[in-house]
């Protein structure tokens, strides 16, 4: 029986070379990835070129600052990490010994120089307080360092539901509009977990505090350096100040003796020193800042800096809240109610230092997005939310985030704390074997990763039954 004719055959294999050919119009860098995937859009609104001109950045050392969107930034390192087989500094839980300030003792697997050979780092990533001098002893100086801030005003609405129960602070407030109220009746600089109440991301930074907002149980800051560093004019020249025997704080805090009042409008943020001086410090040692409000811009910028392709940093929100900001607050407010314009006014004035952080790496990105080039930033954002809304829709349950409930496959569940719910996701079933891997590696959240990640750089010994009857006998 002859079940296909001269004609049948010519159609078939005319729909075969039509469907091939346009997946390989279509498909992209991507389509290599996900092949059950069809997508239309170039990444690009140019072509790449066969020989890329730059060569990608493979040498990481991302500062993961609290309730920022940092655990997204997170899922993408994680990946490109896993694809290329690149070695993580990893701690032996979850964080850097945090809040205490990063150590180099706390990488797993990290051996003192001179305490023998070891493979170099490539990606140092998780929660820390930022410590240049050691972080310089896991990863080379021309490492690729960024980090992300966000809107201390939505970043006060995630940290305080969040961490209701961890800082003293939160815990004793029935709200936050109660807390920004009167701040004063419920935080005590130096009580448990009272940095994540007041300028969290300064404090991720390392930087060092104004005496009046110190402890008075001793300061948990760093100690001044007797000899701090003088800034090159120029900044950007972290190759010429990072010795890291040289370096230990970025800048002198307020004189001592220099009064100030507590009254958190004391620090003028166009005029002060001390503040001007941190940030300078800040801006000599990260070659990027990303803006959670412009998420998506910022990893324009990453991918383009790190001469990686957009697919490289495609990838889902983690760690949203359910009913929290889930992608901040833009510093508009547009939409706000009168009460929360004055919520946010307040939590700025409050988190005065994060706010003179964030209006200084707000304003650092736009310089960047100027150069880049607005219209060509504006397609390339374009293609990424095309992207990943194609993703979502072929590999999630509903194509977004879900209520934990949902999530019962332990993978995936994000891990809950606080006193909102994270929101993470599930699956779609029917996924090939190879879009199964790609997804699950886009909806796995960061704990899952790190213990993946952990386990195959240091894959558990292979114990070899002693085999007694072959012992020579003593
Ligand atoms: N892409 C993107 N853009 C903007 N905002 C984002 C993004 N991804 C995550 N988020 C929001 O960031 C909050 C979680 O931050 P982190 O992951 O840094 O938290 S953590 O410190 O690691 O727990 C959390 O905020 P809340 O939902 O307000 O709590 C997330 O919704």
């Amino acid at each position: 029986m002859r079940l296909w004719g001269p004609r049948s055959l010519g159609v078939a294999l005319g729909v075969f070379m039509t469907i091939g050919f346009a997946l390989q119009l279509w498909g992209g860098p991507f389509q290599r990835r996900l092949p059950g995937l069809q997508l239309r859009q170039s990444w690009a609104s140019t072509p790449r070129p066969a020989v890329p001109s730059c060569l990608p950045r493979q040498r990481l050392v991302f500062l993961k600052t609290h309730k920022s969107g940092s655990s997204s930034v997170l899922s993408l390192l994680h990946r490109y990490g896993d694809r290329h087989g690149l070695r993580f500094a990893l701690p032996a839980r979850y964080q850097f010994g945090y809040p205490k300030l990063f150590q180099a003792s706390r990488v797993k697997g990290y051996r003192p120089q001179g305490g023998g050979t070891q493979p170099p780092f490539h990606i140092l990533c998780h929660h820390m307080r930022f410590n240049l001098k050691e972080v310089l002893q896991v990863m080379p100086s021309d490492s690729f360092f960024f980090s992300i801030v966000r809107d201390p005003a939505a970043l006060a609405r995630s940290a305080f539901s969040y961490y209701k129960s961890t800082s003293s602070a939160f815990r004793k407030s029935p709200s936050l509009a109660a807390f920004l109220d009167n701040p004063r009746a419920f935080y005590q600089p130096g009580a448990r977990g009272d940095h994540y109440a007041r300028n969290l991301l300064w404090f991720d930074f390392g930087l060092p505090f104004p005496p009046e907002m110190r402890t008075k149980r001793g300061n948990p800051h760093p100690p001044r350096d007797p000899n701090p560093p003088q800034l090159p004019s120029g900044v950007g020249a972290r190759a010429l100040t990072l010795d890291p025997n040289a370096l230990f704080h970025p800048i002198p805090t307020v004189a001592d003796g220099h009064s100030q009042t507590s009254s958190s409008a004391s620090l003028d943020l166009g005029s002060s020193s001390f503040i001007q001086w941190n940030l300078a410090w800040l801006d000599s040692v990260f070659d990027l800042v990303l803006v959670a409000e412009y998420f998506d811009e910022s990893l324009v910028l990453l991918a383009d800096a790190l001469c990686w392709g957009l697919d490289d940093v495609v990838g889902f929100m983690h760690n949203a809240q359910a009913g929290g900001g889930q992608g901040g607050s833009a510093v508009g407010d547009g939409g706000l109610t009168a009460e929360d314009r004055q919520l946010s006014a307040r939590a700025r004035a409050w988190n005065n230092l994060d706010w003179a952080l964030y209006v200084h790496f707000n304003r650092s990105l736009w310089a960047r997005i100027k150069q880049y080039g607005q219209s060509r930033l504006d397609s390339a954002v374009a293609a990424l939310r095309a992207r990943r809304e194609a993703l979502a829709k072929h590999c999630l349950v509903g194509g977004e985030a879900l209520d934990p409930k949902y999530i019962t496959d332990r993978r995936f569940r994000p891990f809950q704390f606080g006193s909102g719910k994270v929101l993470g996701y599930v699956l779609r079933s029917g996924l090939s074997l190879q879009d199964q891997e790609e997804c699950g590696r886009l909806a796995t959240p960061e704990l899952q990763y790190k213990d993946k990640l952990d386990a195959k750089q240091f894959p558990p010994a292979v114990s070899v039954p002693l085999k007694t009857s072959r012992l020579p006998s003593p």
